[in-house]
């Protein structure tokens, strides 16, 4: 057997959602820089589900019944107000709060097409409310409900800070959201294939992939770029972190991918907008440090950055908590997964690959009173 350790080139489906071809990412064939540019995460959402872009009446519809679907049952506050709050990392009350929501849909194990997409529709809309509602209990505030004359991303960073938003923080979200939506086989939409592919629920694939996201090798980086800018603190001593880093062997975060060689173009959009909002927000040494960063990283190792590097600064001059980073990753995020999930039971097979085994072999039994 010929083991190819983390499944690195390995084919393991055909896909319509997304492509990454010479380091050229599209969403159904659209280029990610004129979709940056150009759409709204609705229409995005739209595309990935359908496979072509919307016409006006169709992406009003889809808008329309994310927001007639955005507020989440009661049960579900309730619950995060018994967690221990401050504890807990908000992507394992999301990973919680999506298996939960599961139990309150009627049609969690409803199996046809159109339940599906019903599903879909119900998920994606509340995901930013659960974000927004964990915020909030944990501040020691009342959750806000969503409302609907609202954009997605517009309604997202109102549920979270209790306000109207300005217009370049609901233009920055939107973006970022745009610019995370999918990604062909990444790591946890890998997880919701396998696990829709026995069959099972939407719900429980959702939930399994926020807990591959949450990782800090995948989604989990954003934050962890963060950490790293605030314990570097200064320009001044970005050059010896990257020369430490590098002498002990220790990964940089937001740096390398695996299927990106010459560098992730959607990196390029949030360094754009870490510029410019962290130079709005007074804080340029976000900017700047990460820069630096980026010069001395790709002429030490060749290593560009990726989504999570400029994102974390993004987020940050949006005044966004830190660990909420890669919450916001996942509410993107499940539009590519909900794609890929209705994508495998269209056409699906049990994903079951083999291991090598390197155990022992020929044990004899020995009985309990016998073993050292
Ligand atoms: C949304 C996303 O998921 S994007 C990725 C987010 N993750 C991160 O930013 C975490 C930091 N990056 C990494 O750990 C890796 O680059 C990954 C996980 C993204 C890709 O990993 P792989 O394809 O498995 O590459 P692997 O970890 O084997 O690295 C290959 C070589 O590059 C080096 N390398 C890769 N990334 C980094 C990094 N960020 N910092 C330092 N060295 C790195 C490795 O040390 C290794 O060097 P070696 O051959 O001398 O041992
Ligand atoms: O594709 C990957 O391996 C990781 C990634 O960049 C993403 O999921 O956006």
């Amino acid at each position: 057997m010929t083991v190819t350790r983390g499944l690195e080139g390995v084919v393991a489906t055909q896909s319509k959602v997304s492509s990454i071809i010479d380091d050229q990412l599209t969403y159904v064939g659209y280029s990610i820089d004129d979709l940056a540019e150009n759409a709204s995460f609705e229409e995005v959402v739209y595309l990935l589900w359908h496979f072509k872009l919307p016409n006006k009446e169709e992406l009003a519809e889809l808008k329309q019944q994310l927001a007639e679907n955005a507020s989440i049952p009661q049960e579900l506050i309730d619950h995060f107000r018994s967690y221990p709050i401050n504890k807990v990392h908000p992507m394992a009350a999301l990973r919680t709060a999506v298996s939960m929501l599961g139990l309150f849909d009627e049609e969690a194990d409803v199996m046809d097409k159109e339940a599906n997409y019903r599903k879909a529709i119900r998920l994606q809309a509340k995901m930013p409310t659960i974000v927004a509602a964990f915020q909030r209990i944990r501040k020691g505030l009342e959750p806000v409900a969503p409302r609907k004359d609202l954009s997605f991303a517009a309604n997202f960073l109102y549920m979270l800070n209790g306000e109207e938003p300005d217009k370049i923080a609901v233009e920055a979200i939107d973006k970022a959201l745009v610019l995370h939506a999918d990604h062909e086989l990444n790591a946890s939409t890998f997880t919701a294939r396998v696990c829709v592919a026995t069959l099972s629920d939407v719900y429980s694939g959702i939930t399994a992939a926020i807990g591959a996201l949450k990782g800090p090798l995948h989604g989990g980086a954003n934050e962890q770029v963060m950490k790293m800018l605030t314990e570097i603190g200064s320009i001044e001593n970005v050059e010896a972190y990257v020369e430490n880093a590098f002498a002990n062997k220790q990964k940089i975060m937001g740096f390398g991918h695996r299927v990106y060689r010459q560098g992730d173009p959607r990196a390029k959009h949030l360094k754009k907008m870490s510029k410019q909002l962290t130079a709005l927000t007074g804080e340029p040494k976000w900017y700047e440090m990460s820069e630096k960063m980026e010069g001395l990283v790709r002429a030490a190792k060749n290593l560009p950055p990726n989504v999570d590097f400029y994102s974390a600064s993004v987020y940050h001059s949006l005044g966004i908590d830190h660990d909420l980073f890669t919450p916001i990753f996942a509410i993107s995020r499940t539009s590519g997964w909900l794609a890929h999930i209705l994508e495998q039971y269209d056409n699906n097979r049990l994903i079951r690959p083999r291991a090598d085994y390197v155990g022992p072999t020929k044990q004899q039994w020995i009985p309990i009173e016998n073993r050292a």
